[in-house]
């Protein structure tokens, strides 16, 4: 069975691999690695180079077949702060594949948070009296009202690399559908 190495150990993004690349067929390691980047990008360019950056740190962490990495930034536009979502999977030929996720505007109040310098996910916490929002339904989830959560939002992220990986590679993927 192939290797897959998730540069993370968040539940809400290794939940979003394991929903798509089932455990009959793989054998999903996930590990902390660095991104490489700012523990709050702010950026698409720096969040997307974060997720690169993980997937190759995880492969290589963890000798596998596949790595994937997921990350959450922020990115300023029309004068609002959104939330953007980068996902990227690479293999040990070299094969790197990435794909961009939803994104919705944050409250000024939060907005403002993350511009002060502090991380979203502690400035979602702050704004929720919960804890690990970020591990759980994540800005997304709280701002939709649940409509889509992190691990959703993840999903369809994994889903476009799965496809991209299997249309460039014309290999295989199953995928838990
Ligand atoms: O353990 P890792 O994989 O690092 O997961 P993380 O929750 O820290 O997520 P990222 O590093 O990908 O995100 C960078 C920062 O943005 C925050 N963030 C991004 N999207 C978020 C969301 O939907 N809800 C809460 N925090 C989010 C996150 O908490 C970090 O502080
Ligand atoms: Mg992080």
């Amino acid at each position: 069975m192939k290797k897959i190495a998730i540069g993370t150990t968040n539940p809400a993004k290794v939940s979003a691999v394991q929903a798509v690349f089932s455990a009959e067929n793989y054998i999903l390691v996930p590990t902390t690695v660095s991104s490489d980047v700012a523990a709050q990008p702010f950026s698409d360019e720096e969040t997307l180079a974060g997720a690169i950056n993980r997937a190759k740190n995880a492969l290589k962490k963890e000798n596998a077949d596949i790595g994937i990495g997921l990350e959450g930034g922020v990115v300023e536009m029309n004068k609002r702060l959104w939330v953007c979502n980068w996902g990227a999977l690479v293999d040990k030929d070299g094969v790197v594949v990435s794909a961009g996720g939803a994104r919705i505007p944050l409250p000024p109040e939060v907005a403002q948070g993350v511009l002060d310098g502090k991380e979203l996910g502690d400035v979602m916490d702050e704004y929720t009296g919960m804890r690990n929002i970020r591990k759980k339904e994540g800005a997304v989830g709280i701002f939709t009202n649940s409509y889509v959560d992190r691990a959703e939002m993840f999903i369809h992220i994994v889903k476009l690399l799965a496809g991209q990986y299997e249309f460039q590679t014309n290999s295989f993927v199953k995928t838990d559908d």
